[in-house]
């Protein structure tokens, strides 16, 4: 379980996430969804321990990211692609971050397959495609058979098939008992495999629901998004 409590961050006197709180349960996929520049990072940042909240909190089962004894077998998370070394090859990196976490090897062809990169393990980093780096990222994120799983963006850069295979993915996680939390800046991307969502803009949370519940009463899906986040279409 994520629990986001009250968090408020301010850059110098800008205030950029007032007040967010929401809870992201075991066995949903929740989708964190707001436009560019609404403080869905900043959120995730946070949670992930990456950068302090000036007030509030954002735990995993009660506690900070900071204070979990073994973190990669807590959470999973992928932010700003994969992290990876463009001279390094993907097993490599994996096997590096394996390496640092006390997670063992054979995790490596396991999570390899699991994002369908097999074939591609031994190719350099910067060969990769966008959305090639983006199963990568998320080979990480797998590789302690976390309980919770946090990724931002991860539909970016990603062809119709891998939208498709990564929504697969996401519901499997779930529905084996898993936490998903993913951020996305398109409605239309989450909303076939979210069960949950949580609208940001501006820095504050707008509404929380289902999607039914929270499409309810507009035209479509995108029209619900709008409204909600005060855009224009
Ligand atoms: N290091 C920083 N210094 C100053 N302002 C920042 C910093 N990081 C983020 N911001 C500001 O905080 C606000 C929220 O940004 P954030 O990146 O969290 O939004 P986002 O919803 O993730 O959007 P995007 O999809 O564009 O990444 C924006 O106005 C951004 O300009």
């Amino acid at each position: 379980m994520i629990t986001i409590d009250q968090v408020v961050k301010r850059r110098r006197s800008r205030t950029i996430l007032d007040h967010v709180g929401f809870e992201a349960r075991p066995g949903r996929v929740t989708a964190f969804l707001g436009p560019n520049g609404a403080g869905k990072s900043s959120t995730l940042r946070i949670l992930l321990g990456l950068d302090h909240a000036d007030s509030g909190t954002a735990l995993f089962d009660g506690r900070p990211y900071r204070s979990l004894s073994d973190p990669l077998r807590t959470v999973g998370s992928m932010l700003e692609g994969s992290g990876a070394h463009r001279s390094r090859t993907a097993r490599n990196h994996l096997a590096w971050v394996a390496r640092s976490n006390g997670i063992p090897q054979r995790r490596i062809d396991e999570v390899l397959d699991e994002v369908g990169l097999t074939k591609d393990g031994k190719v350099r980093v910067a060969k990769y495609s966008l959305g090639m780096g983006q199963r990568l990222g998320i080979a990480a994120a797998l590789l302690g058979e976390p309980e919770a799983l946090v990724l931002d963006e991860p539909v970016n850069g990603l062809d119709p098939e891998g939208i498709r295979w990564i929504r697969g993915l996401l519901r499997g996680l779930a529905d084996a008992g898993g936490t998903v939390l993913l951020s996305s800046h398109l409605m239309t991307e989450v909303a076939d495999v979210a069960d949950d969502l949580v609208v940001i803009a501006g820095g504050r949370i707008v509404t929380t629901g289902t999607v039914t519940d929270v499409t309810a009463g507009y035209g479509d899906l995108e029209e619900a998004f709008f409204a909600l986040t005060g855009g224009t279409r």
